[in-house]
């Protein structure tokens, strides 16, 4: 028989239960036995709806309150001794390191959180020391879930993240030098004792992840292997399946003798299905193969004929024993449910399918492979009808569209003349001072925006109402800057729901749901709108509240646009064209609203790209170099159409550019914006290294914490950045927009990076 397993379930909810919770939770709403329960409430639910699908393989553990590798770091008592010493109960431990903690006394900023391969999940990096030492937590987390589903009478299979994924996506802290992977020896022990005590608890079978492998790795990593999976796999020891995902493992080969005792190897067959031939090739005489068939990234139904004759074709080399039927990953990247879309218009409500239905999904493939088509006829039939519809639908043949990419020209790419020109025509036009200051564009996005919003959307307000309440949300924001004396103004982007959603919401070619809520980060969702069809932009869609913002000040407002790329990678992509098509449709249409900005009298335009290099490919060469060509060409499609002396800024929430800085600096931006708080100020010598002409505000403080970092605390930093940059390249900004803090942190921290700015003015021409 084929089984039938899934990698991991959403933890949300059906109506993102999970944040409701945790954020009660921390405003002091909810108690903590309450917070519990309710985790409870969910991992039951999720269990449940598997076991009625008829999952055969069910993971448990992949819950977590914030974060797995969190999860792990708490596990593994990996906990830095900054957090530790702070003597807090191990939940608010745990959330302390998750975002930060500044209560009583403690004063503590969260560990650093980077994106998970290349999703927009975001996961807490492990920090260690030179001295770090691990210890099995006293009441290990996945022991204690796989009980309660065992009391619940669902046996599942554990899901662990794997010790040398754990170290190598770890760094060393600050001020350290640890090689994190010089670390494995004194962490497997720890895994064997996890995994005696799962056995002890009755199961047979661990989910061990070791998502690096689809990336290029060190020998030193790739020789950690051996010893590792050699301990894991002792007798006495659960079974172990060991997962990889986003990639393929050909590349890593070498690596495959090192896991001859693990019992299974999943693979993604959705993202490389080219891979399944030479991995069956070098699957032990016993070993199984975990299938990926059933996109854990993407909402469209899986392709049941596909799916089914990639799975037909391993069984035919290893037999039906030795292949199971599986999600590519986790399904965490995908929103839970479509039965609660009621909006959704039926035609491509047809070709979607979400977590739950994606678990079905797997019952019915292992179910047609173990007992043949005609026990599922019904399913596949419907299945074939959903992929003809969607294959002949008018919605992918816009012939305007076409026609428009089929003129873009070279020179449609270029601004009129190089940066040394462009800056002084901005000089000029803007009068700026040095150290200018600024911010990333969102304020906070307060529980009324949302009452009001939700309130519209209902139809319990008309259009007008909320127009004059944006407007009035608006110039509240300017007079705040105004008053905390920024220089280059923002409207806040009180009207957006999300800096994707918003403008999936206004394109043609797009869907969007009412409930499609996917993780991002902690308590953070996303709502990624859909690319059904071509894109093309009906009408402005940023304009009216930008002009009104740049109406009611003197100081030079900035306008707010979200990048192609990031468009195209927050949002659920088409998987029938390639997405440089896709990129190409959105940078034309963002291309509109750039030239209609500036006709509007908006003079200094933001284009976000942080989505930019989470787009790479995770391996190195030349599909690397394809992917940033394509991807520059559309930034510099979206920003071209303006005058020198307009100023084009564009933004990037992550530090790591060092190995596609070219790419950086062909998007040919005037300033730019990045993440910079919580890493290394050395990272920023790659500038000074090649020369990097035009400007830059590297964050100087954090903005996924409530903290507020003090004067003295943003001018070290801006210190630190000034031996890598030039006085004259400096912009001083936050790391991110504001729209998940409060208010009152918000204008703390801003008066704090004012007169830090302002300091450095001083210094500058003393
Ligand atoms: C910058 N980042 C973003 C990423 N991806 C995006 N697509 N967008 C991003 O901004 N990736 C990287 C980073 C970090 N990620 C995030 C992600 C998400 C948030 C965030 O604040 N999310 C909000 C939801 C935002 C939203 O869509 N809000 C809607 C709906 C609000 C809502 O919940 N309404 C209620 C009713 C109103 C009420 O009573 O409150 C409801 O529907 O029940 C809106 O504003 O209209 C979140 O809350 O998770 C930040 C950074
Ligand atoms: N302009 C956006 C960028 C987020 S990456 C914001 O400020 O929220
Ligand atoms: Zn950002």
């Amino acid at each position: 028989m084929v089984q039938s397993s899934v990698l991991g379930f959403p933890r949300m909810g059906a109506n993102r239960d999970l944040k409701k919770a945790n954020e009660a939770y921390w405003a002091d709403k909810l108690s903590r036995d309450e917070l519990v329960k309710e985790a409870k409430r969910l991992r039951l639910a999720h269990w449940q709806i598997q076991k009625d699908a008829g999952v055969d393989v069910i993971p448990s553990n992949d819950f977590a309150f914030y974060d797995h590798l969190l999860d792990h770091i708490q596990l593994f008592n990996a906990v830095p001794e900054r957090y530790s010493s702070a003597k807090l109960d191990a939940l608010d431990e745990y959330f302390a390191m998750g975002r930060g903690h500044q209560k009583d006394g403690v004063d503590v900023p969260s560990l650093e959180m980077v994106k998970w391969f290349d999703s927009n999940y975001h996961y807490v990096k492990p920090t260690l020391q030179d001295n770090q030492t691990f210890t099995l937590s006293s009441d290990p987390k996945p022991v204690r879930e796989f009980l309660e589903a065992k009391e619940a009478g669902i046996i599942t299979r554990p899901v662990l993240v794997g010790p040398v994924s754990f170290l190598h996506l770890g760094k060393a802290d600050r001020g350290q030098s640890v090689d994190p992977i010089s670390l494995i020896s004194k962490l497997v022990p720890v895994y064997v004792e996890l995994l005696k005590k799962l056995k002890e608890a009755g199961a047979e079978t661990v989910q061990i992840d070791e998502p690096i492998l689809v990336q290029d790795l060190p020998q030193k990593v790739k020789d950690a292997f051996k010893p590792v999976y050699e301990a894991l796999t002792a007798s006495g020891l659960p079974k172990l399946v060991l997962a990889t995902y986003f990639g393929d493992v050909v590349h890593n080969f070498d690596v495959f003798p090192a896991l001859q005792g693990v019992s299974a190897i999943h693979v993604d067959l959705v993202r490389n299905p080219e891979q399944l031939e030479a991995v069956v090739g070098k699957l032990g005489p016993n070993q199984i193969l975990s299938a990926g068939v059933v996109d854990g990234r993407n909402i469209w139904k899986t392709n049941f004929k596909r799916a089914i004759e990639t799975v037909e074709s391993a069984i035919q080399k290893l037999g039906k024993d030795r292949v199971i039927v599986a999600t590519s990953s986790s399904l965490l990247h995908t929103p839970h449910s479509l039965e609660a879309e009621k909006k959704l218009d039926a035609e491509v409500k047809d070709w979607f399918s979400f977590a739950v239905q994606k678990v079905s999904e797997v019952t019915v493939i292992a179910k047609a492979v173990t007992e043949g088509p005609a026990s599922v006829r019904e399913a596949l039939e419907a299945n074939a009808k959903s992929m003809e519809s969607r294959a002949t639908s008018k919605r992918t043949n816009n012939k305007d569209v076409k026609d428009r990419q089929a003129g873009v020209k070279p020179a449609d790419l270029e601004r009129q003349s190089p940066f040394p020109q462009r800056l002084a025509a901005q000089k000029t036009h803007l009068k700026l001072p040095i150290f200018p200051t600024t911010t990333i564009g969102s304020f906070p996005q307060t529980k009324e925006i949302r009452i009001q919003r939700n309130k519209f959307t209902k139809g319990e307000i008309t259009a007008e109402e909320y127009e004059r309440f944006i407007e009035k949300e608006i110039e509240e924001v300017v007079r705040i800057q105004e008053e905390l004396d920024l220089d280059v103004l923002v409207h806040g982007e009180p009207e957006r729901n999300d800096m994707v959603q918003y403008f999936g919401e206004r394109l043609d070619g797009y869907s969007f749901t009412t409930n499609g809520w996917v993780q991002s980060y902690g308590s953070r969702c996303v709502r990624p709108p859909i690319v059904v069809g071509d894109i093309s932009r009906p009408a402005a869609m940023t304009v009216k509240e930008s002009k009104y913002a740049a109406s009611i000040s003197k100081k030079p407002m900035k306008g707010m646009l979200t990048g192609p790329i990031t468009c195209l990678r927050w949002s659920f992509p088409r998987d029938d064209v390639h997405q440089s098509v896709q990129a190409q449709q959105l940078a034309l249409a963002i291309r509109d609203e750039v030239v209609d900005l500036e006709a509007a009298g908006v003079f200094v335009i933001q284009i976000d790209e942080p989505a930019l290099r989470e787009g790479l490919p995770l391996r190195a060469g030349e599909e690397r170099e394809k992917y940033l060509s394509w991807a520059v060409d559309s930034f510099k499609l979206s920003a071209a159409g303006v005058q020198d002396s307009t100023q084009i800024h564009s933004h990037f929430c992550y530090s790591e550019f060092q190995d596609f800085f070219h790419a950086i600096a062909a998007l040919d931006a005037d300033v730019l914006s990045i993440e910079n708080s919580k890493s290394d100020a050395k990272l920023l010598k790659v500038f000074e290294d090649k020369e990097y002409p035009r400007h830059i505000g590297p964050g100087v403080y954090d903005i996924h914490s409530p903290r507020v970092p003090s004067q003295q605390e943003i001018e070290e930093r801006i210190s630190e950045m000034l031996q890598w940059l030039k006085p004259e390249q400096l912009w001083i900004n936050p790391d991110c927009g504001l729209k998940t803090r409060q208010w009152k942190e918000t204008k703390a921290a801003l008066t704090n990076m004012v007169n830090s700015a302002k300091s450095y003015r001083q210094k500058h021409s003393a």
